[in-house]
């Protein structure tokens, strides 16, 4: 699906949007649900990834396909690896045949689990044959996704002797890992995580437990974005959400306070008012705790004309594409001056947007969405707009609330 893109004539914008559960917060409820009995879970995503996570617990034998979704392939090689008796293939689309799984094999290979490597050594597809894990202690390597630790951390419980993990190196992704502890605190499944050592208690059942999923705040940061971009006054409701959050991506409500926005939290809303213009011309931010923002924010500031350096961006180059070189090639073509390394990405301010540009999207859901915004400021084609549905299927009907025309072509 091509769409051509074209923002609100009336640039103070008024809408309130209800967006679906965090696909993270998802994957990790469906999991301990699997597990568990008595768990139900309330607001759960609606996108694909956490559709082919559904699917996936499911499977008794044969091939598990989980598409682009990161968290149901490596959340599944954990969950699979302990249900004895269940011998399944995992596998996904071509560019998860690219993702690593290494060190996560490494790590349950080393608990006693039986996975071995379809085609290429260290990446999907992968063959589990299900076994009682009988080891309680390992380490792994922290730096280079936080998903291999999720991962190990919703089996833990279900062992027979619980798990201590030792994290090695620089703790990538952090909020994601408390993400997971937060989940099992709320079934009473007692865990604690000091420096670099992660110690989860087993446990055999749960009390019957509601776990309410908060809608995705990854999601959220594209209306902070469009907020960024919109007149003074402008102001756009989002539920449900609540301060206390589990996901890291919630600091979107500080960093959007240099792009003169303004958060104010209802009973389950969030409110993102634009108050100001931005009084920076380049802003510095470290985005190792939330890596998903990082296109959201790079396009955002190019948009308002300002520069910025963005730094954390290491595990950008393993996600749905690499993301700082889809970033590069697409920014660049908007006539913006950016540079990128490895594990950082600079834009200098600039004046002028390039007009009527199609954008590539490369099977990433973020860069479709990121790039939306910048309707705001000039039309623009998407290619492969049907992307989004891998965490937000509705974005673009959403778009048209806010008086976007989405034009399908
Ligand atoms: O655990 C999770 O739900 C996620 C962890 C992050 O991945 P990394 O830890 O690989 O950075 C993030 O990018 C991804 O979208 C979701
Ligand atoms: C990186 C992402 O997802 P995953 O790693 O789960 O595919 C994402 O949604 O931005």
């Amino acid at each position: 699906m091509r769409l051509h893109l074209t923002g609100p004539t009336e640039k103070e914008l008024r809408a309130h949007i209800k967006i679906t559960g965090s696909k993270s917060e998802s994957n990790r409820s469906l999991l301990l649900a699997a597990l568990y009995k008595g768990i139900t879970i309330e607001n759960t995503s609606n996108s694909d990834d956490a559709k082919v996570m559904a699917q996936g617990l499911k499977k008794t034998s044969g091939t598990v396909d989980i598409h682009h979704a990161g968290t149901a392939m490596r959340f599944l090689t954990g969950y699979f690896s302990g249900q004895e008796g269940r011998n399944v293939i995992l596998t996904g689309s071509k560019r998860m045949t690219e993702r690593p799984i290494k060190i996560l094999v490494d790590a349950l290979r080393e608990l006693g689990a039986d996975i071995s490597y379809e085609k290429e050594e260290g990446y999907p597809p992968i063959k589990i044959k299900g076994k009682a894990l009988i080891k309680d202690r390992v380490s792994l390597p922290a730096n280079v996704s936080s998903q291999y630790i999720s991962s190990l951390l919703l089996l833990a419980p279900s062992l027979k002797s619980g798990l201590e993990l030792e994290l090695v190196g620089k703790i990538t992704s952090v909020p994601y890992i408390k993400m997971t502890l937060g989940l099992l605190d709320e079934l009473g499944i007692p865990n604690s995580f000091e420096g670099n050592l992660i110690k989860v208690s087993p446990k055999a059942s749960v009390s019957p437990t509601t776990l309410v999923v908060e809608s995705d705040w990854s999601s959220a940061s594209y209306y902070y974005s469009i907020v960024a971009m919109a007149a003074i006054g402008s102001e756009i409701t989002l539920s449900a959400y609540k301060k206390d959050s589990l996901q890291g991506d919630s600091v979107l409500a500080e960093l959007y306070t240099h792009f003169g926005v303004e958060t104010s939290f209802g009973e389950h809303t969030i409110s993102l008012k634009k108050v100001t213009e931005p009084k920076e011309n380049t802003v510095t931010f470290d985005l190792a705790n939330a890596p998903d923002i990082a296109q959201t924010i790079a396009v955002t500031t190019f948009g308002l004309g300002m520069g910025c350096h963005l730094t954390g961006l290491h595990t950008l180059k393993i996600k749905e594409t690499d993301r700082l070189e889809a970033l590069f090639t697409e920014l660049s073509k908007f006539g913006a001056d950016i540079s990128v390394t490895d594990k950082s990405l600079t834009i200098i301010p600039s004046k002028g947007i390039k007009e009527e540009v199609a954008i590539d999207t490369y099977n990433d859901h973020r860069m479709a969405m990121a790039f939306a915004p910048l309707a705001m400021k000039t039309p623009l084609f998407v290619n492969d707009a049907g992307v989004v549905s891998k965490s937000y299927p509705d974005f673009w009907e959403d778009l048209k609330e806010l008086q976007f025309k989405v034009m399908e072509l």
